[in-house]
């Protein structure tokens, strides 16, 4: 498939930060590609730089098949045709909705217009001004107003992050479903995991200014590269393992692993340079299931946080008090109570990393 946005050895330096090092990669026509990572890792920068918004210090970033930033060639923003969806909608307040939208387009500016604010959900709001509506339907319009022009790539800036947790939901699905039927080719960036694995056809793992991981959201969640990225997405218990016999033996009694392969930690970790090699278990909370008393092994219930949908319950595993964590999801009721002693197994095959037992202190529960 051909790549509507490719970056290429991509870098971006402020005095001794190094924001983005070394960045490939290829968003491909109609795709929705988020990039994932915590505070800091760069994702701003990176967006702002495919935006034009910052210039590169290193390598080439290709829009619709133009270099719009190479060395020695930046291109000014308005002329890479690269839409932008900022964290807040920073409307004009004087321009209605629909010239908000329509706003630098030129023949058939108000048909497109229309149409837009239809692919948002907001059909018929034209004639609104922006402060005549909520905060999540201004968000819908600087969405609008971003595919009006139909450009190559649109670029989303966290642009969910302002709003209230009930509206998010339904805004993430409804501007994926614009983005989809406009054909558009989109960066979402952000730190949510849940926005990420929900809304992107794949997801990028950005870390120090670098991509560790990219895949499906199954893919990432599923077959997390390292134990990084494994903690990062989704809650994640990473367990020491001695071998006994042909099973592994953890905290949280014997686990079977997925192929009886040990993943590696990227030899550019330094954090595994010393050390012994010790590998862990990486168990997913809903994975580890209640079981019969005799059976499994025993823990105590130390917290329940319940979801409603879900609960996370919270223990605490064999003499050493190892903490470990179980996802309930069969339905509203919490059959458990914190001090209650329970009986539990892992369900399931689990991935195994090599890793240092520092390490698998560093990734200790709270
Ligand atoms: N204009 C700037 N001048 C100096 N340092 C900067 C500038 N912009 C970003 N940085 C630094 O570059 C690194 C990456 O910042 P960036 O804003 O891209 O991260 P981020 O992942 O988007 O974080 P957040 O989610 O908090 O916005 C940080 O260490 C930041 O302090």
């Amino acid at each position: 498939m051909t790549s509507t946005l490719q970056l290429t050895g991509l870098t971006k330096r402020f005095g001794p930060v190094t924001a983005v090092n070394q960045l490939s990669l290829n968003v491909a026509q109609g795709e929705l590609l988020a990039v994932l990572g915590p505070s800091g890792c760069g994702k701003t920068t990176l967006l702002r730089l495919v935006a034009g918004f910052e210039a590169a210090d290193e390598g080439e970033i290709r829009v619709g098949g133009r270099t719009v930033s190479a060395p020695g060639a930046h291109m000014a923003p308005h002329r890479r045709k690269v839409g932008v969806v900022p964290q807040e909608p920073s409307l004009f307040a004087h321009l209605s909705v629909a010239k908000n939208v329509a706003f630098g387009l030129r023949r058939g500016a108000e048909r497109r217009a229309a149409e837009c604010l239809e692919l948002v959900g907001l059909g018929g709001l034209g004639e609104r001004m922006p402060h005549e509506l909520s905060g999540g339907q201004q968000q819908r319009v600087a969405v609008a107003r971003a595919l009006a022009p139909q450009p190559p790539v649109v670029l989303l800036d966290e642009p969910f992050s302002a709003l209230d947790a009930s509206l998010r939901g339904e805004l993430r699905q409804d501007v994926r479903e614009a983005l989809a039927e406009a054909g558009s080719t989109a960066v979402l960036v952000t730190h949510d995991q849940d926005e990420a694995l929900s809304m992107a056809d794949r997801v990028a793992v950005m870390r120090d200014g670098e991509i560790r991981q990219i895949g499906s959201p199954a893919q990432i969640y599923r077959e997390p590269a390292d134990p990084w990225v494994a903690q990062f997405v989704g809650d994640a218990m990473l367990l020491p393992v001695r071998a006994s016999g042909s099973a592994f033996l953890s905290a949280l009694g014997e686990v079977a692993t997925e192929s009886g392969a040990v993943s590696g930690v990227p030899e550019t970790d330094g954090r595994n340079a010393a050390g012994t090699c010790a590998p862990l278990a990486l168990v997913r909370p809903e994975q580890v299931r209640l079981r019969p008393p005799g059976d499994g092994v025993p823990a105590t219930v130390l917290r329940v946080d319940y979801h409603g949908h879900d609960a996370l319950i919270v223990l605490s595993l064999g003499a050493e008090g190892t903490p470990g964590l179980m996802r309930l999801i069969d339905g509203p009721d919490v059959p458990v109570e914190p001090g209650q002693s329970v009986h539990v197994s892992v369900h399931g095959p689990v991935r195994m990393y090599a890793g240092t037992e520092a390490e698998a202190g560093a990734y200790t529960l709270d």
